[in-house]
């Protein structure tokens, strides 16, 4: 049960039945009525909370020669920050063993690494001695460390003050100038701009030419085909699939479909079900600056008192509802006695590259149909970015147009 470094010849991280459970506090057994909960309180009377053990991970035996950059992808929850907090040590495994030929830089969460009270500089030096880097050695690399981050007038300015952006930038920088052999980089590089984001890359390929192994936690798909020579896939804490990108990439993709298809049975989906969606459709394919246009038509039901309202959100990867709209903010209600087809489109929501889920809801009082990952679709890179135009100091307004016709 343990992570120890040791020099295996040709593999860089060795996992064999690697597992991670939380506690998690649960505040006990509901009681449905007061009684229950007075006996339950009078039979256990130092009973303060129970918990229950999470498994993040399970069972995840792998190897990664050197000399490979390694995408991981998963859903949401799957587990793939656990991993590189097992492989940088910020957590113990459950079970099984990992062993590391060799010491690893890391850049994970932004608060992770850095003291918040040090400057700048003092952080440079206390991440190269918490890696065993001497003073000289770390000396060397100052400038290479300072050059490629771009924040030598905060040098002496405390974290704490640095944007998110400059952060990322000079935690990245440390991670990849101090030369450890493996460099696990989760995906808080999208925090960057598309200048800085695209030099990270290059540096992180130039580490793995190099001979060395960098791990890189991501959501963007095409930055994991550009950078990657394998993958893996984690789907809920298991190791579904090692191998190549392009493999990876395809059982990744597939379970979005699967997920999507099995909400298309209508008897899956949440909602009263007295009125459904019939169809909902986006266009696949996309750049970050295009419209997104979403389809949909609703079945009829003359038997429903009143009108209904439609309601949509969009969400990245991650789950997080990156926009929604609906349809009562611009006062539009819709007859149930007929079916409907319309139209939300949303303009100006500059996305990131990356794949995208639409829910749709029909709602009065309550839900009548919910149906999640309805439609999905895939913003593409677009670089470099067009000019932005910034006028009278309005940016990117998030305008909804709900525009409807009948069948
Ligand atoms: N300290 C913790 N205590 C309890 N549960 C935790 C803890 N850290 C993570 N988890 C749970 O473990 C699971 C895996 O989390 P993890 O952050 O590794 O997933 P992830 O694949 O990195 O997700 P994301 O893409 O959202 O970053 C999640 O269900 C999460 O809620």
């Amino acid at each position: 049960m343990s992570a120890t470094t040791s020099s295996p010849p040709d593999t860089a991280i060795s996992s064999r039945g690697l597992a991670k459970s939380y506690r998690i506090a649960t505040s006990g057994r509901s009681h449905d009525r007061l009684s229950e909960a007075l006996v339950a309180r009078v039979r256990r009377p130092f009973h303060r909370r129970e918990f229950e053990t999470f498994d993040a991970l399970h069972d995840l035996s792998f190897d990664i020669p050197w000399g490979e950059a390694v995408g991981i992808v998963g859903r949401n929850g799957a587990g793939k920050s656990t991993l590189l907090k097992i492989l940088t040590r910020i957590t113990a495994p459950s079970g099984g063993r990992v062993e590391l030929g060799g010491r690893v830089g890391s850049l994970l969460e932004v608060g992770t690494g850095f003291h918040p009270e040090l400057t700048g500089r003092e952080n440079i030096y206390l991440n190269g001695s918490l890696l065993g880097m001497g003073r000289s050695e770390i000396k060397r690399r100052f400038d290479d460390i300072v050059r490629f981050s771009g924040v030598e007038k905060f040098l002496d300015t405390p974290v704490k003050r640095y944007s998110s952006g400059m952060y990322v930038r000079l935690a990245f920088s440390v991670a990849a100038h101090l030369e450890t052999e493996i460099l696990a980089i989760d995906e808080v590089l999208a925090v960057g701009d598309a200048e800085f984001q695209r030099k990270s890359l290059d540096k992180m390929r130039d580490v793995a030419k190099d001979g060395r192994a960098v791990l890189y936690v991501s959501h963007q798909m095409q930055t994991v085909t550009t950078l990657c020579t394998s993958a893996m896939f984690l789907d809920r804490g298991r190791l579904v699939h090692h191998g190549t990108v392009d493999d990876v990439m395809a059982a990744y993709r597939d379970s979005f479909t699967s997920f999507r298809e099995s909400q298309e049975d209508v008897r899956r989906r949440p909602g009263s079900g007295l009125i459904r969606f019939a169809r909902v459709t986006t266009p696949e394919v996309r750049e970050p600056v295009d419209d997104t246009v979403i389809t949909f038509e609703v079945g009829a039901n003359p038997e429903i008192v009143g009108k209904y309202f439609v309601t949509c959100h969009v969400r990245d990867q991650r789950g997080v509802i990156v926009t929604q709209c609906d349809s009562r903010l611009v006062s539009q209600w819709f007859d149930p006695s007929e079916p409907h087809g319309g139209e939300v489109r949303i303009k100006d929501l500059w996305l990131q590259p990356g794949l995208y889920t639409v829910d749709m809801y029909l709602c009065q009082a309550g839900v009548f149909d919910e149906w999640q990952a309805a439609a999905t679709f895939e913003v593409l890179p677009h670089l470099p970015y067009p000019e932005v135009v910034i006028e009278d100091g309005i940016f990117g307004a998030v305008l909804c147009d709900f525009d409807y016709e009948a069948w």
